[in-house]
């Protein structure tokens, strides 16, 4: 399965400037890489722009802007998030397209992240954890803050993930932590993480990039820089029960001797 991680900046509250860029970006990719998947970063619509969400958060209308754009390139389009409002609540929402522009996933962040303000505006997401089928495989989907909440990554490993998307706008001084965790989820799981980070800054942030895609050794098969860039990778999700099979972590683990 070929993968293509968008790695951008994102224009802050301005969620016409970014949905030109999503679609030219996607649009590139696919003309240059010819990926199986593309993968978008997290609030790309919006940024956190989070005090102008009446005005700005997205009320449907992307959904099917981005299933026709998955059709019509013919992608798996794991559509990062977006800053969305329903009924008189706001979200930060993950949608996952195939290829023929069937919605196949919807996961609303859970986890609100207080050092930019999440919770004074967001309501956490009420699907909880959700899985959908890859070319080849079972993926799931994380957003940011999530990627610390270890119990989220193993419940899905439980539920059958292989493949997991982490969409990100994760901030410097932090960048130590998003590399190690991302490879920690990929270890401790035995799952391939597809970590997706913006670039660029708002008025209270620098964000870190260094998305990466880590192998379920804990590889690093490939990883950005802190620039606008796009990384394309070939994966191969059978390498997944070959290291369960050689370290057979999910045989043996024992959860009723620790529950949390
Ligand atoms: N957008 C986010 O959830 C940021 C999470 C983050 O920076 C962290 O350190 O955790």
């Amino acid at each position: 399965m070929r993968i293509s991680i968008i790695q951008m900046d994102v224009v802050f509250g301005d969620p016409e400037a970014n949905w030109l860029q999503v679609e030219e970006k996607i649009a590139q990719a696919v003309r240059e890489e010819q990926p199986d998947l593309v993968v978008l970063p997290e609030m790309w619509n919006t940024g956190y722009d989070l005090t102008r969400f009446e005005k700005i958060a997205d009320r449907g209308s992307l959904q099917k802007k981005l299933s026709l754009l998955a059709k019509q390139h013919g992608i798996t389009l794991v559509a990062g998030s977006i800053g969305e409002k329903e009924g008189d609540d706001f979200y930060n929402t993950s949608y996952v397209f195939s290829a023929d522009g069937q919605k196949i996933a919807r996961y609303g962040k859970v986890h609100l992240f207080r050092l930019m303000e999440e919770e004074k505006v967001l309501t956490p997401g009420k699907e909880g954890k959700v899985v959908f089928p890859v070319e080849d495989g079972v993926g799931g989907v994380m957003i940011c803050y999530d990627l610390r909440f270890p119990e989220l990554a193993r419940s899905l490993a439980i539920e059958g993930v292989q493949i997991l998307f982490v969409l990100a706008q994760w901030p410097h001084p932090r960048l130590n932590h998003w590399r190690i965790l991302n490879q920690a989820r990929a270890i401790e799981n035995q799952m391939m993480v597809v970590a997706v980070n913006r670039v660029g800054s708002d008025p209270n942030n620098t964000f870190c990039g260094h998305s990466m895609v880590v192998d379920p050794w804990g590889e690093i098969l490939t990883e950005g820089g802190e620039n606008e860039e796009m990384l394309t990778v070939d994966i191969d999700l059978s390498q997944v029960s070959r290291v369960r099979s050689q370290i057979p972590v999910f045989e043996d683990r024992m959860p009723e001797r620790y529950k949390i």
